[in-house]
């Protein structure tokens, strides 16, 4: 898969390897195999046409700084991300290599969801340590986060460190409250059901009763991600970058954040909701997995009217029996992985489970049921 045009490997420059320092600088995984380089973070920007998703990558990509970041622009959306980063590249010629700026970041158009792009990226390894992937607006980034899970060899050369969704501070508020026909969840609001950072946009075109609006809309529909502000998307690149939202170094601070989500509520009838839940004592790994499968991949457990509950993000940390490591839970729509962190119980903590669900149709006392239910269940027959 990583094979690419060999006509060009000549022209290839020559690799520098990337120093651990770097690697530590730029807050890589750590998880260094014998005769492997250490894995590169990608971060997803997504958010809905026109909310500034470009602005904000050619602000990191123009702004002086010492990281050496590699952008993907997604040109869909009449060619407007195309335009703005051809503004960039000198001589506004086309491209689609690879370019290589001024501030040592490398940029790249391309017009499909960017796997090519990365795949081809991975041939220039030590010249970059981050990859900024933009999402079309109308793309669902749950799908372009599943590829770095379900591609095993993507996944071995770089890892998820989180998704940042532009909100339009403007016409965010129509966005999500725009219902779609056939019951679908629009993409407006999967974006931010789905993101770690939210970055509410444009705020010099609104008042601050219109900021406050937005402000809750958005946390009514996301109560876990954190919630930025900014005009002409420039935010400070430390709150954007090395999130490990979903990779287990983040054991430690995953535990006293979901401490503080709080469950949220609707603004609309079929909206999309945050709950979050505790169960105290110990699950083991299968009847974790029946729990969550029956959820995502089942969609047997119903809220009160009979509809099944969809969940778009998930996150927890869990105790399983016999293990002395806290276990962190993370899912996107039907795709969900366990693993193990750093942090281990201790003797006098109680043993608890706390999970965060996004999603619709959610009933925190229904959800906490079936939750107690299925932890009980095989390990009462064992
Ligand atoms: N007034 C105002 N305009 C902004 C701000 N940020 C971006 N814009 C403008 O909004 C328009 C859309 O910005 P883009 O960055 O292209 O948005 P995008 O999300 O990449 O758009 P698509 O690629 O079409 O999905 C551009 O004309 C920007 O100059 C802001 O903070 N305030």
């Amino acid at each position: 898969m990583m094979a690419q045009a060999p006509v060009e490997e000549e022209d290839c420059p020559e690799l520098i390897p990337i120093e651990d320092q770097d690697q530590q600088e730029a807050g890589g995984k750590g998880e260094v195999e014998p005769g492997h380089s250490l894995k590169i973070p990608v971060t997803i920007i997504t958010g809905y046409l026109g909310a500034g998703k470009t602005t904000l990558l050619n602000y990191i990509l123009t702004e002086q700084h010492s990281k050496r970041i590699a952008v993907i622009l997604n040109e869909f959306g009449e060619g407007s991300a195309l335009e703005k980063s051809l503004a960039i590249s000198q001589g506004g010629e086309l491209y689609e290599e690879w370019l290589e700026l001024r501030n040592g970041c490398l940029c790249c158009s391309v017009k499909d969801n960017g796997l090519k792009a990365i795949e081809n990226l991975m041939q220039k390894k030590g010249k970059f340590d981050y990859i900024l992937l933009e999402t079309t607006g109308l793309a669902d980034p749950g799908a372009v986060a599943s590829m770095f899970w379900v591609d095993a060899e993507l996944g071995s050369d770089i890892y998820l460190d989180g998704i940042v969704s532009v909100v339009d501070a403007k016409y965010g508020q129509q966005h999500l409250t725009e219902e779609k026909p056939d019951d679908l969840i629009n993409e407006a609001t999967r974006q931010v059901a789905l993101a770690d950072l939210i970055i509410i946009n444009k705020t010099d075109l609104i008042s601050q009763e219109e900021l406050y609006k937005i402000r809750t809309t958005v946390r009514s529909i996301n109560g876990l991600a954190k919630i930025l502000e900014t005009q002409r998307s420039r935010v400070d690149l430390a709150e954007v970058l090395d999130l490990h939202a979903f990779d287990s170094l983040s054991g430690k601070s995953l535990q006293k954040k979901l401490q503080h989500v709080q469950t949220t509520h609707r603004h609309l009838d079929k909206s999309i909701v945050t709950v979050t839940f505790e169960i105290v004592g110990n699950t083991t790994e299968e009847n974790l997995n029946e729990f969550i499968q029956n959820l995502l991949w089942e969609r047997s457990v119903k809220d009160k009217t009979g509809n099944p509950m969809e969940v778009i993000r998930l996150k927890g940390l869990v105790s399983i029996k016999d293990r002395s490591h806290q276990v962190i839970v993370q899912g996107v729509h039907e795709l969900y992985d366990l693993e193990e962190t750093m942090v281990n119980w201790k003797e006098d903590d109680e043993r608890t489970n706390r999970l965060v669900l996004i999603g619709r149709n959610l009933d925190k006392d229904i959800l906490k049921e079936v939750f107690i239910a299925t932890m009980t269940e095989k390990q009462e027959n064992s």
